[in-house]
């Protein structure tokens, strides 16, 4: 596991930038795990405005909250069409079918997706209880693409892009951590002071289905990249 410690979120953000970039020209990349949350809206921003081209790529999302599709504003799958798709078309792009009549039936078909779109580079968010996808605390660590119960606090930070807290789902579909895992390189990026405990249990923690990024530690490809305010309670 590597970490690096950067300033603040735009240093952060070029960071991950360069190295999509780097392993892009290299011709290393034909997957793209993407993930959704405020933190990689600036680097979609830079893949949007940059010239690197992604219509050879795929991309296959995280997760999407379940009973939400393309056209509800909070999806998921709109996040990305607004923040990137619309604007830099890739081959094809993936993200779990929140509308889908028969849960069980999206999960086997999201994994045979996941299977036959092997992720080259995988880009995490992380959740204030170290949750990584909807994976919250708990969720085992040989899980594939499953339905979610959203824990209080997940649903209560993600209340700010609702109108009212009532209106959050409370289930999503989630890739699931064995799915994460499996990403031949994982960028984590954690900005701001509201990270800083699920920072510290991921790096410096027991690895532990308690704090589900702290499996991060046992994959051979792992770059954590946290501004100061998000590594301030790292053992030095
Ligand atoms: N499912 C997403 C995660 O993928 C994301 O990492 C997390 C943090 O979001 P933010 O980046 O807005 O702090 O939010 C949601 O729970």
């Amino acid at each position: 596991m590597k970490t690096i410690i950067v300033k603040n979120n735009n240093e952060g953000t070029q960071k991950a930038f360069e190295l999509i970039q780097a392993e892009m020209e290299k011709g290393h990349v034909s997957t793209l795990g993407l993930a959704t949350g405020s933190t990689p809206i600036p680097l979609y921003d830079k893949m949007v405005a940059s010239d690197l081209d992604f219509t050879q790529l795929t991309s296959v999302n995280l997760d999407e909250y379940v009973g939400l599709g393309e056209t509800d504003t909070q999806s998921y799958r709109y996040f990305m069409n607004e923040h990137l798709f619309s604007q830099k078309p890739f081959k094809a792009t993936y993200v779990p079918n929140g509308k889908a009549v028969d849960g069980a039936a999206e999960c086997a078909n999201y994994d045979a997706i996941i299977e036959a779109n092997p992720i080259d580079i995988q880009i995490l968010g992380i959740g204030s209880n170290a949750h990584i996808g909807f994976n919250e605390p708990g969720t085992p660590f040989d899980s594939t693409t499953h339905e979610v119960g959203l824990t209080e606090s997940t649903i209560e930070a993600n209340t700010r892009f609702f109108d009212k807290k009532e209106d959050v789902p409370t289930k999503a579909y989630s890739m699931g951590i064995a799915s994460i895992m499996k990403a031949k390189k994982i960028i984590l990026l954690a900005f701001g002071e509201a990270k800083a405990e699920a920072i510290k249990n991921t790096i410096d923690g027991p690895v532990t289905e308690e704090a589900p990024a702290s499996i991060l530690q046992n994959h051979d490809d792992v770059i954590i990249i946290a501004d100061e305010a998000a590594a301030k309670l790292l053992n030095k």
